[in-house]
C-alpha cells in the first residue's frame, strides 16, 4: 500500500460477518480461523488473514496472466486456488516505498475489518520484493461497468436501491462499527463490487485510514466524488464519505458519470425540485417507464441531503441506512398488499362466478367459468 504505517495495535473485528466466498469462518470468540484444506505453507495471522506463498499465487493466476482490473495501486488478477476457491489478487505497484513492517501493519489493519458489505481481505503475500493483497472474489465486477456498459445489461431500479443499501451498510460499519472508525476516502462506482447474486460490497481500502491518525493528509480521492468542504479545508471526515455516497446515489438515479458533469446536472434539476420532489427529470433513460417515482424522489431527496455544502447538515451513514431500509420495507409492504388485493379480487371473481353458476345452467356455463379462472390466474402473474 502507498501509505505510511499507522503503527496501531490490531484489534479483533467486531463484526465477523463473512461472505460465502470467503475462506475464513468466524470462530466462537469472534476470532477467525481457517478451514478446509488450505496449504500447510500458508500461515494464519492473529486476525485470521492468511499469508500466501508467491508460488501458490503465481500458479493460481497462471503466472499472472488472468488480469481482471487495474487501479491506482496496481494490477488485479483472478486466482483459482488449489482448494477450489476463487480469489482476487491485487499486486501492489513496486514503486511503493512501504517496507515489510509497514506492509504487515497495513495488512493487519485491513484484516480486522469484516462485514458482509465489504470486499474482505482474506490474505496477503510479501515475497520476492512484491506486496500482494488477496480479496474475496466478486464475480460480477464493479458497479460502473453495469451502469455504463451495454453488454452488462440493464440495472433495474429495484436492484439499484438494494445496491445503495448494501453500500450504505458497508460504510456504516466502517464509520460506526469498526474500532477505531475508518473513513473510506474513495467511494465511487468503480469501488463498489458485485457478487454472483448482485449484492454489493465496498472495495478498495487503499485510501482508508483511521480517523484519528490521518486527519490532515494531502488531497486525495476521485474527482467528481470529492467533498467541496474537504477540498477547501483539507480535512476529511466521515461526512466527506457521506458526500461521496450522495454522489453515488445520484449516479444510480441518473446513470451519469460524476466525472462527466453529473453534479452540474443535479444542481440544475434541484432548482426545480427544491431538493424534494420532481426528480423524475434526471432519471436514467434506461429506467424510463420502469421506475417507481415515489421511491425515486425519496432516494433523490436523501442524496440531496448527503451533498449539502455544510457537512453537519448531512445525515450520518446510520441515518442513511435507516431511510433506505424504510424505503425498501415500504416497497415490500406495497408489493405484499398488491398481491393480497389481487388474491382478494381473484376470490371475488370466483365468488361472482359461483353465484352466476347457481343462476345459470351448469352444463352451458363451463366454458365461461374456465375463462374467468384463467383471467384471474393471469392477474397473479402481473
Ligand atoms: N475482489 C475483486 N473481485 C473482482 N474484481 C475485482 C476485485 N478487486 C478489484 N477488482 C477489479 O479490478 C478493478 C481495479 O480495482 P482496484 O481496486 O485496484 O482499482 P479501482 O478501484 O478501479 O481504482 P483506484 O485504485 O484508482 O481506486 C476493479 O474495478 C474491479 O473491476
Amino acid at each position: 500500500m502507498k501509505e505510511e504505517s499507522t503503527g496501531l495495535i490490531i484489534g479483533i473485528s467486531i463484526d465477523s460477518t463473512l461472505a460465502p466466498e470467503s475462506p475464513v469462518r468466524s470462530g466462537r470468540n469472534g476470532m477467525n480461523f481457517w478451514i478446509d484444506g488450505f496449504k500447510k505453507s500458508n500461515m494464519v495471522s492473529a486476525s485470521g488473514i492468511l499469508e500466501y506463498s508467491y508460488k501458490d499465487l503465481q500458479k493460481a493466476t497462471y503466472n499472472f496472466t488472468t488480469l481482471i482490473g487495474q487501479g491506482a495501486f496496481g494490477l488485479v488478477y483472478k486466482a483459482q486456488m488449489s482448494t477450489g476457491e476463487t480469489v482476487a489478487v491485487k499486486v501492489l505497484a513496486t514503486n511503493s516505498k512501504q517496507g515489510e513492517k509497514e506492509f504487515h501493519t497495513e495488512v493487519m489493519l485491513l484484516g480486522r475489518l469484516h462485514h458482509r458489505n465489504l470486499v474482505n481481505l482474506v490474505g496477503y503475500c510479501a515475497e520476492k520484493g512484491q506486496h500482494m493483497l488477496v480479496y474475496v472474489y466478486m464475480s460480477k465486477g464493479n458497479l460502473a461497468s453495469h451502469l455504463y456498459s451495454e453488454e452488462n445489461g440493464n440495472l433495474g431500479w429495484d436492484l439499484r436501491v438494494h445496491i445503495a443499501l448494501d453500500v450504505a451498510r458497508g460504510l456504516e460499519y466502517l464509520h460506526d462499527g469498526a474500532v477505531p472508525p475508518v473513513i473510506h476516502r474513495d467511494i465511487k462506482s468503480n469501488n463498489i463490487l458485485l457478487d454472483q447474486s448482485m449484492r454489493a460490497r465496498v472495495a478498495d481500502f487503499g485510501l482508508s485510514r483511521e480517523e484519528m491518525v490521518d486527519k490532515h493528509a494531502a488531497i486525495r480521492g476521485t474527482f467528481g466524488y470529492l467533498d467541496p468542504e474537504y477540498i477547501s479545508s483539507g480535512t476529511f471526515t466521515k461526512k466527506s464519505d457521506v458526500y461521496s455516497f450522495g454522489v453515488l446515489l445520484f449516479e444510480l438515479i441518473a446513470g451519469r458519470n460524476p466525472q462527466q458533469g453529473l453534479m452540474e446536472y443535479v444542481e440544475l434539476a434541484a432548482m426545480n425540485t427544491e431538493g424534494k420532489v420532481g426528480w423524475e427529470e434526471i432519471v436514467d433513460s434506461k429506467l424510463e417507464g420502469k421506475c417507481d417515482f415515489q421511491e425515486l424522489n425519496e432516494v433523490a431527496a436523501l442524496a440531496y441531503k448527503c451533498i449539502n455544502r455544510a457537512p453537519r447538515k448531512r445525515p450520518s451513514m446510520r441515518d442513511i441506512v435507516q431511510v433506505l431500509t424504510r424505503i425498501l420495507k415500504a416497497r415490500h409492504q406495497r408489493n405484499h398488499h398488491h398481491k393480497n388485493s389481487l388474491s382478494e379480487t381473484a376470490d371475488e371473481v370466483a365468488m361472482d362466478v359461483d353465484e352466476a353458476e347457481n343462476k345459470d345452467s351448469v352444463t352451458t356455463d363451463h366454458h365461461r367459468r374456465d375463462e374467468s379462472i384463467d383471467s384471474t390466474t393471469d392477474m397473479y402473474d402481473l
